[in-house]
């Protein structure tokens, strides 16, 4: 059969049968191989006349087998009937499809029974002979038709479920690709709109929008975003709260869902309110059996309250326990662990390091045990520290009390009018030394009544009368001071307060409570004061003192003792009552001065001139302190006459300046140290002496050993100067006169006196005089002294010492000793001829002459007149005899000159030697002087020799 197929419009097929048995090639292959193209051809009879391969591959049923069936056989019944009312039959469905070109989708029956949808389009054919058929095609949409239901199903989910899903655009997370179509029931929008460019972050409320600037993109794959709340706006205008959640998905895009969180955010905000009208903060905590903890849940003031990240508690709960107070640490993890452990409620105080300072927590907690072993702890944490600081205040307070109330040895008692019963305290009892605690009854007594009777006598009345008036409300307190008996004999003195804290309806009081203390030494004290008063009374009027109490206010005399009455002459009736302005001598307002100074205590002791009654003018000391007396504030003034002393002080103030100006006067350097070695003393002249260009007063205060350092150096020998002051110093003796040369010729001669007062060493004072001038007096005085005004040579005095020297020397060494007598032979004639003065140039050449021919240690001195003596040391008579002629021939040949003529002159000689046996010097003299006459008398110009008895006195001539 051949087909003839011809495309027709509106849907329309025409197949061309030219021949039922042949077709052609192009179209068999095309339905042989087109396996998915299932074609079926109904004729006119509506019976099958065409079954294509992919038909008999899609219904598992024969071409054979069914060609000629109705092709009903291979829907099932309800197929069409769902469609179409009328729809009786496939061919008026064929006919209804083919006429409106559409295609249906109905179920397949196949020829195992199983079934499948089909895509089911229809065309109408006609044949050669013009009948019309039907050409079925049928497409396999088993698989889509389930995924569309699938789909469907899972949009219905979508569509009924309260999350709207979207995907973002591969890396942009800020733009909605692709969304579920319920979004327009979350958000009123269609879902075009929301995946319109920019619409999410438009969408989102301002505040919330810095809050997801999450880097969304870099999320790993598979992995999910913490949840984030935000505000959306609606499409209605409001905002609306979702809850987002995104993950990556495996195609790289970000998945996610919005769901409305409103309830939650309501909730949430509900949970809050609750949280923050409760004090303190609540929390969720998490133990796990790994030792992790985490805060799952924490209100909002839980990072107020510690100072920390909540998200960082969410990680880990135990930083939190880095700023508990170490000491309370142990404490905190123990009692944690046993809750945990025993599901027992967690109790805890414990604190904190909170901003630089330590607060106060109380923590308390319900466990709650977990399926994966975790234990979650439902908490409240609550801020004590007001609490604790209160109770520590309290305690404090308390301890303050008890401690007061101890030392105050005051006692509690408390009065029930019911039994009239008093009970008393510890305290009480041990002061009254009865049976103690706070339930005790007296000893042996119940009741007021007792303790009543054991009331002093004297007393009782008026506590009796106290008590009553306070109990019948006319006293705010009832307070007494009484005795009461001791049980060992004797009376403790109490003073007792106390007041009704309950009264009944009618007024009566049904309680009273009150404080007892003993007194007995305030008592005791009072006794002594008034002794004292007494005492102090006797002693004002009795004491030999001048003592006055004068008013301030008044300026006037208010009491005064015997003395004071007899030092200022007035009678007493007078002088008590009269200003002190009459007696001092002060102007009124320097005195009102004095007297207000006196009283503010900024003074107290003063110098006054007071006038006596006599006229007499007196200086006095006064002493003046505020005492209390009366119950009033007065001077008590005590005044000593001291014009005896004022008159001493000032003259020895006129002393002092005295003293003063003779030490500047004095002609001497004065420096006086005290014991400690402290310039107490120090003149201008002493600076001037040591050359120091200070002023004298800036030495005071100063160490002498300062001074005396630098001026040792001004001296020929300092260390010897400083040792010497030392060891005066040491010695504490009297020197006087000491000289001391200096290095620039001067000479000091030095005085130390050591000064004591009263048999005490108090210093010692240095004179330093300046003898320079002196000492040249002297050792020209000395010069002239020893010295021949005309030849200058040593005089006899002279040269008797210089022999004694010698002699003294002989004797103890044996030394030989010499001494020659020279004298001018005829002298007189030489005055005679040519005057004295003549003479004079005669006696002064001959000097001059000898001593060139004598050595150095000898020595030529004029004995008188003419006559001269020469000592040669060292010289036996020999060498004596050989000086006394070189000395004559000498002589004798030179000239002296005078005008033109030259004199001529001889000497007589004398020699004598020491000799051993010689008790005194003046032997030898005595020997040379006779032998000198012995010269003479052999003629002059010669010498002699003269000796002692025991060398056989003789003379021997020379020349
Ligand atoms: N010019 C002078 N004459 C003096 C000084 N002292 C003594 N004469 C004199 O010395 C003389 C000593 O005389 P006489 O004692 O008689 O001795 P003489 O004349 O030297 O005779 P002979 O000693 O016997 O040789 C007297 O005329 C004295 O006046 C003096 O200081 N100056």
């Amino acid at each position: 059969m051949a087909w003839e197929y011809r495309a027709c419009t509106k849907g329309r097929h025409q197949l061309n049968q030219p021949d039922a048995t042949s077709s052609p090639p192009w179209l068999d292959a095309i339905l042989h191989h087109a396996s998915s193209l299932a074609v079926i051809a109904i004729g006119a009879d509506a019976h099958i006349e065409f079954f294509s391969p992919g038909a008999q591959r899609l219904t598992g049923y024969d071409a054979t087998e069914m060609r000629g069936c109705s092709p009903e056989r291979l829907f099932a019944p309800e197929a069409f009937s769902t469609w179409q009312e009328e729809a009786a039959s496939a061919v008026v469905v064929f006919r209804t499809l083919a006429e409106t070109a559409a295609t249906k989708c109905v179920p397949l029956m196949c020829k195992d029974g199983s079934r499948r949808s089909v895509q089911l389009s229809v065309s109408v054919w006609r044949s050669a002979d013009s009948s019309t058929g039907y050409l079925i095609v049928l497409s396999d949409v088993t698989a889509a038709t389930e995924a569309c239901r699938t789909l469907a199903r899972h949009y219905a989910l979508f569509e009924d479920g309260p999350a709207v899903a979207f995907a973002c655009a591969s890396g942009e997370p800020d733009r909605i690709e692709e969304v579920s179509p319920n979004v327009w029931r979350l958000l009123g929008y269609a879902p075009e709109t929301v995946c319109s460019p920019g619409w999410w972050p438009a969408h989102v409320h301002p505040v919330d929008r810095p809050l997801l600037a999450a880097p969304a993109a870099e999320v790993p794959p598979g992995s999910a975003l913490p949840v984030r709340r935000y505000r959306m706006l609606h499409a209605d205008g409001r905002w609306l709260w979702v809850a987002e959640m995104r993950q990556q998905g495996g195609d790289g895009r970000l998945h996610g869902y919005w769901r409305d969180a409103s309830v939650q955010v309501d909730e949430q905000a509900r949970l809050s309110k609750i949280a923050s009208q409760i004090s303190g903060v609540l929390y969720q905590l998490r133990l796990y059996p790994d030792n992790r903890a985490r805060f799952v849940y924490a209100s909002d003031g839980f990072e107020r309250l510690y100072g920390m990240d909540s998200r960082r508690l969410a990680e880990d709960a135990w930083v939190l326990f880095e700023v508990i107070v170490p000491e309370d640490l142990p404490r905190v993890q123990a009692s944690l662990r046993r809750a945990a452990d025993t599901l027992t409620p967690w109790r805890c105080e414990y604190r904190i390091h909170w901003a630089g300072g330590v607060r106060w927590f109380e923590g308390f907690s319900m466990p709650e045990p977990m399926g994966d072993g975790s234990v979650v702890f439902h908490g409240h944490n609550l801020d004590i520290t007001d609490r604790k600081l209160t109770e520590e205040a309290l305690e404090q307070s308390r301890q303050r009390l008890e401690l007061a109330l101890e030392s105050a040895e005051i006692g509690l008692w408390d009065w029930a009018a019911a039994n009239d019963r008093l009970s008393y305290d510890n305290r009480l009892a041990r002061i009254l030394e009865m049976p103690g605690g706070s339930d005790a009854q007296g000893p042996g007594e119940a009741g007021i009544d007792a303790w009543k009777r054991l009331l002093h006598p004297d007393d009782a009345p008026a506590v009796e009368q106290a008590w009553r008036n306070h109990l019948a409300g006319r006293t705010p307190l009832y307070e007494a001071e009484y005795r009461l008996r001791h049980p060992r004999g004797g009376w403790k003195w109490l003073a007792v307060r106390g007041r009704v804290v309950e009264r009944d309806g009618a007024g009566q009081p049904l309680r009273l409570i009150g404080v007892a203390q003993d007194i007995g030494v305030r008592k005791r004290a009072d006794l002594a004061l008034k002794d004292s008063e007494a005492h102090f009374r006797a002693l004002f009027q009795s004491h030999h003192a001048v003592m006055v109490l004068v008013d301030p206010q008044t300026g006037c005399i208010v009491d005064a003792n015997e003395a004071a009455v007899a030092f200022y002459g007035y009678p007493r009736a007078r002088l008590v009552g009269m200003s002190m302005s009459q007696i001092n001598a002060l102007p009124q307002e320097e005195l009102a001065r004095r007297l207000r100074d006196a009283t503010a205590q900024k003074h107290n002791h003063f110098v006054f001139g007071h006038r006596l009654a006599s006229g007499e003018h007196r200086i006095v000391e006064v002493h003046s302190s505020p005492v209390e007396s009366g119950g009033r504030t007065v001077l008590f003034s005590i005044a000593h006459d001291i014009t005896a002393r004022h008159r001493a002080e000032e003259a020895l103030h006129t002393l002092q300046r005295l003293l003063q100006a003779v030490i500047d006067n004095i002609q001497a350097g004065v420096l006086m140290e005290n014991d400690l070695g402290e310039v107490v003393i120090v003149n201008q002249l002493f600076c001037r002496l040591f050359g120091l260009d200070v002023a004298a007063e800036s030495l005071l205060g100063s160490t002498c050993a300062d001074i005396l350092d630098p001026a040792s150096r001004l001296f020929d020998q300092p260390e010897r100067f400083v040792q010497r002051v030392k060891e005066v110093l040491a010695a504490r003796a009297l020197c006087a006169q000491e000289e001391w040369a200096l290095r620039d010729g001067r000479t000091f001669e030095r005085d130390h006196i050591p000064v004591e007062i009263n048999g005490h060493y108090r210093g010692a004072l240095w004179v330093y005089r300046d003898i320079t001038q002196r000492k040249a007096q002297e050792m020209e005085l000395r010069r002239l002294a020893t010295t021949d005004a005309l030849t200058g040579l040593p005089n006899r005095r002279s040269f008797m010492e210089r022999l004694a020297q010698e002699f003294a020397r002989f004797q103890r060494f044996g030394q030989p000793c010499s001494v020659l007598m020279l004298d001018i032979d005829h002298f007189k004639h030489i005055n005679d001829t040519y005057g004295h003065a003549v003479g004079d140039l005669v006696l002064q050449g001959l000097s001059t002459l000898c001593l060139r021919n004598l050595r150095l240690t000898d020595t030529m001195g004029r004995l008188g007149g003419e006559e001269f003596a020469v000592l040669l040391p060292g010289c036996d008579e020999l060498d004596a005899v050989e000086m006394a002629e070189r000395l004559r021939t000498s002589v004798m040949e030179a000239g002296f000159p005078y005008q033109d003529l030259q004199l001529r002159i001889t000497v007589s000689v004398g020699v004598a030697s020491f000799e051993a046996g010689q008790d005194d010097m003046d032997a030898v003299l005595v020997l040379a002087d006779k032998a000198l006459y012995a010269a003479k008398r052999a003629g002059r110009n010669c010498s002699r020799v003269s000796r002692g008895d025991r060398n056989r006195e003789r003379e021997d001539s020379h020349a």
